[in-house]
């Protein structure tokens, strides 16, 4: 295996609106090129779940969020390509405290900008793990939180 490295946790958000849209971006950063992606990030040392994942969307789009729910877990392991990863990702869902607030590009050398996308036409291609997700059949409109 790969000597020592130890898999890394992130929380993605499924920042959501009434009308049946999500919130994505279009990474620009490693491991993800130009597909679309859910704000989030890297599990900081100490971090609850809600902490990280509302951390990151404010960092990301400065969203601020309400209602944070944890709906599943995703191992995601990406061992070929240039630079091999391994997350453990908690996916969950959330929804902006001001529903007129629109998102900021706060990163964007990291990400070419923010939209909220409908569920039923997501743009594409999808980052990796968000589409083996939504081929999966999962909907973050429909998923009972997870406790
Ligand atoms: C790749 C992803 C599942 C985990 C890391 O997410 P990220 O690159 O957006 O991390 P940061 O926002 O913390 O830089
Ligand atoms: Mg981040
Ligand atoms: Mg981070
Ligand atoms: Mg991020």
């Amino acid at each position: 295996m790969e000597g020592d490295k130890l898999p890394r946790v992130a929380v993605a958000v499924f920042v959501i609106n009434g009308e049946n849209k999500v919130l994505l971006g279009r990474r620009r950063s490693p491991g993800g090129d130009h597909s679309f992606a859910l704000p989030g990030g890297k599990l900081e040392f100490g971090e609850s779940f809600e902490e990280c994942g509302t951390r990151e969307a404010k960092e990301e789009t400065g969203m601020d969020l309400k209602g944070f729910e944890v709906l599943t877990v995703i191992n995601d392991v990406a061992l070929s390509g240039p630079s091999p990863s391994h997350y453990v990702t908690v996916l969950a869902r959330a929804v902006p405290s001001d529903p007129d607030q629109e998102p900021e590009n706060l990163e964007p050398d990291k990400c070419d900008g923010w939209g909220w996308y409908d569920w039923d036409r997501l743009p594409e291609p999808l980052f990796r793990p968000l589409e083996v997700e939504v081929r999966s059949g999962f909907n973050p409109f429909v998923t009972k939180p997870s406790h």
